[in-house]
């Protein structure tokens, strides 16, 4: 539907291996032969590499870590540079928009650059994000989070971003790296786009791959997308699908100050009671959403989408081993893995305001933030659905009776994506998973958001691929994120082979 009808040329004569698809030519072996090799061979500085990126605190959440963020996009320009990438830019997105408590706060830059502008090459835009989720050792980490630790009993890296998304960002600049020292030519033009607030809503990203899909992004046939995992922890996947994220802010005020509870308790309204109240009456222990109209927005499934689930690889005991508890709501693994890719889900994510450190302070918090989110999915609308929760926040808190004052806010939300997972993009990737890691991957869908995937497809025209490096236990957003060592590898030959076969196939 999205193809540009140029044809590219078939070089490749003798086929050496045929499974039920033709996969491997001579030529193209040789060449997986000596990128592979140079992959392996370049380990240690991919590792050293990686382990600097992530020395860098880039969370884009905390506005007082913003320098850090900015940082670390030049460091990416460094790297570039010396990779050998050309016409690398910063672009600037302007300043945050509130919710903020800076107002001239700026956004972080976003990385562009290219490797080969030929016009007889498909161009591929690789997407990633440098920022991380915050990240502190008091959270229980077993190393510093900043400090990358190389395990080598486990063979894997531990520290924030080491799968979501510095590792795998850093293996486009490294394919580029072995490419070059293997002596083999990219076969494609590639296209870097690297944003520094994916963890905080992508903003100001839209408008500029707007401004960009006639300028920088022009002429782009496919976008790649590595900021995923695997479903398990021993098969690779594609995926097809993300849910949508809609992240709101509850915010109750009261008394002009905090007050002392011995003087002030029982004789004023409390603003932290009241936002009890109301995070409690948007769903329940079971995860059902409480809040009216919400579910009635989900399409129904078919026997056919039913159908899809049969086949994956995956189990309770997966789920259990991921969480590292047994606090599964569902045991089927249709039924959780429904609930994870094709149901919303509502989380409650934290308080602002109210006292939360060790010890017994006796203090009445004089104003208050709830911060909740709904992993949205077809065929919700994010407007109806903010509408749905501001007025189901207002309506719980007036039965309140309480003289504090309640507003909720739609502080980020991006939309759902779904593709078709057998485009020219997802048969080369398919092909490249079974090249190095010698089975076909299972297509699945993923309970995570990338905002910006749909806005890609959208605005450039063209087919998005997620291509995940890390597996289901790597602990993103949780404490102790690793990257396996082997996946890292891995995950950058899967990364090559399909840059190869895309640009072999006859459509985009
Ligand atoms: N690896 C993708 C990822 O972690 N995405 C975030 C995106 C997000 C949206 N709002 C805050 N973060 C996710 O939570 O799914
Ligand atoms: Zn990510
Ligand atoms: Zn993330």
């Amino acid at each position: 539907m999205f193809c540009n009808l140029r044809r590219a040329p078939r070089s490749f004569i003798k086929v050496l291996e045929v499974s039920h698809r033709t996969i491997m030519t001579t030529e193209l072996q040789t060449k997986f032969d000596k990128i592979f090799g140079r992959i392996d061979a370049l380990k240690p500085v991919f590792i050293e590499r990686l382990g600097q990126a992530i020395e860098i605190p880039a969370v884009s959440g905390d506005e007082t870590m913003r320098p850090h963020v900015v940082k670390k996009a030049h460091f990416l320009v460094e790297q570039l540079a010396k990779i050998g990438f050309s016409d690398i830019q910063l672009k600037h997105l302007g300043v945050q928009p509130p919710p903020v408590q800076n107002p001239d706060l700026q956004l972080p830059p976003v990385v562009l650059s290219r490797f080969g502008n030929d016009p007889a090459k498909k161009t591929v835009l690789v997407y990633g994000h440098y920022d991380v989720q915050p990240a502190a050792l008091e959270d229980g980490w077993s190393s510093e989070p900043f400090k990358m630790v190389v395990d080598e009993k486990q063979q894997l890296m531990r520290g924030r971003g080491t799968t979501d998304d510095t590792g795998p960002l850093t293996g486009w600049l490294n394919i580029v790296q072995a490419h070059k020292e293997a002596g083999i030519e990219l076969p494609v033009n590639l296209i870097t786009c690297f944003e520094g607030m994916e963890e905080s809503g992508s903003l100001g990203l839209d408008g500029l791959i707007a401004r960009e899909a006639q300028g920088y992004f022009k002429g782009v046939d496919a976008v790649c997308i590595s900021d995923n995992y695997w479903l398990g922890t021993k098969k690779p996947v594609l995926t097809y699908g993300l849910r949508g994220v809609n992240y709101y802010e509850t915010t109750i005020e009261g008394p002009a100050a905090d007050l002392h509870s011995g003087i002030f308790g029982g004789v004023v309204a409390e603003p932290l009671v009241d936002l009890v109240q109301v995070l409690s009456s948007l769903v329940d222990s079971k995860g059902k959403i409480l809040i009216d109209g919400v579910n009635e927005m989900v399409a129904p499934v078919t026997d056919k989408e039913r159908k899809l689930y049969e086949n994956i690889d995956f189990s309770l005991d997966d789920l259990n081993a991921s969480t590292g508890s047994k606090t599964a709501l569902y045991e089927k693994k249709e039924d959780i893995l429904m609930h994870r890719w094709r149901y919303p889900s509502l989380s409650i994510h934290g308080l602002e305001g109210a006292f939360s450190s060790a010890g017994a302070k006796t203090v009445i918090p004089a104003k208050v933030h709830g911060k909740f989110s709904i992993r949205t999915v077809p065929d919700m609308d994010s407007a109806k659905l903010t509408k749905l929760v501001k007025e189901h926040c207002d309506r719980v808190f007036a039965k309140l009776s309480s003289p504090n004052t309640c507003s909720t806010e739609l502080v980020h939300d991006g939309d759902y994506w779904i593709s078709d997972p057998h485009n020219a993009s997802f048969t080369a990737a398919a092909k490249a998973t079974k090249v190095v890691y010698g089975v076909e991957p299972d297509f699945t869908r993923e309970g995570g958001s990338i905002p910006i995937t749909l806005t890609f497809q959208d605005e450039l025209k063209c087919n998005v691929l997620l291509l995940p490096m890390g597996r289901g236990d790597d602990g993103a957003h949780s404490i102790n994120e690793k990257l396996d060592i082997s996946n890292f590898i891995g995950g950058m030959k899967v990364m090559s082979a399909y840059l190869h076969y895309y640009a072999e196939s006859a459509e985009n």
